[in-house]
């Protein structure tokens, strides 16, 4: 991965990545929820995945060479219950991973379970005024929602927030802003990144690892990829570890289905031609199905 520049559109980087995948013989592909598989929406209690989205994951699962991790802010269990099928979940940013059938959560992280759940109910009741604000508690951390409160309170919301998880959790518990949220969770040096590095340690070294996500604590993931991975940010104009962009959930169901079509026919070296299913040397572009699609914040 690079350092941090304003990734470049999917399509200029056709080539690396066809040629990233035919320097592998497998492919992990780990996937953010909102605002990746699923478009945003204002109630996150409506998330839902794109059915293109599905579709092309459930490809992806069948495939022997292909293992998917979904890696969510969301707790395990919640996102878990919006994906089909899925190798490996991660939830609460990392800090809980389901993989190979056993469930691992961060001991620090759980022993601060606490400390948010308290947070959540101070929060309760020092919000209360605010119209629109929403708090979702994830047990091993919390999200105070911002994207229906007015413009003019969101400084006080945030105010207050900070208070509360100062006087609260101390040094124990910390305050970081995602879209249109303030993500409460314990002060440990842990992430999606993480989460993402033990998935990857399970398969043989010549994996390729694909990361598609559209938020801050995705970052940490980008560069969990590795300098051989793909990493992929939807949305936004902004410096980010990714190399590559694409707009919106939209195009990530064209990038997933190209990649269970086309990008697996890549591995172990074979460049198949799509039209012509002859083998074509590793220099031949192939484009991506055009798509549209706005994003969101
Ligand atoms: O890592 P993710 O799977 O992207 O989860 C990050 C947070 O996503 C959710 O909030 C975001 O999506 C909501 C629904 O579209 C939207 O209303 C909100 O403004 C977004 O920030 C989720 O509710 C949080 O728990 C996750 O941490």
């Amino acid at each position: 991965m690079t350092a941090e520049t304003p990734p470049r559109r999917l399509e200029v980087g056709l080539v690396q990545i066809r040629s990233a995948l035919s320097a592998a013989s497998r492919l992990l592909v780990c996937l953010d929820f909102d605002g990746t598989l699923a478009p945003i929406v204002d109630d996150p209690a409506d998330a839902t995945p794109l059915d293109r989205n599905e579709e092309a994951l459930e490809t992806l699962v069948a495939e022997r060479a292909v293992s998917t991790a979904i890696v969510s802010g969301r707790a395990l269990a919640d996102v878990r219950g919006r994906v089909g099928e899925s190798d490996a979940y991660a939830g609460n940013h990392g800090l809980e991973l389901l993989r190979n059938g056993s469930l691992a959560v961060h001991p620090v992280a759980s022993k601060r379970a606490t400390l948010v759940g308290e947070s959540c109910s101070a929060l309760e009741a020092a919000l209360d005024s605010v119209p629109g604000v929403r708090i979702e508690n994830k047990r091993l951390t919390a999200t105070v929602h911002t994207r229906a409160v007015p413009d003019p309170l969101r400084p006080l919301v945030r105010r207050r927030t900070a208070a509360v998880v100062d006087r609260l959790g101390g040094t124990d518990l910390e305050v970081s802003r995602g879209k249109r949220v303030l993500e409460i969770g314990p002060a440990i040096p842990w992430g999606k990144g993480n989460a993402v590095e033990l998935t990857a340690a399970d398969l043989p070294p010549e994996t390729v690892v694909v990361y598609v996500g559209d938020d801050t604590t995705d970052e940490s993931a980008f560069r969990a990829v590795g300098p051989d991975g793909i990493g992929i940010r939807v949305g936004g104009e902004e410096p980010s570890a990714a190399d590559w962009r694409v707009r919106s959930p939209t195009e990530v169901a064209s990038f997933l289905t190209w990649l269970g079509s086309a990008g697996i026919g890549l591995l172990n070296g074979s460049l198949e031609d799509e039209e012509t299913g002859t083998i074509r040397p590793p220099s031949v572009q192939t484009e991506l199905p055009k798509s549209s699609g706005t994003a969101d914040d």
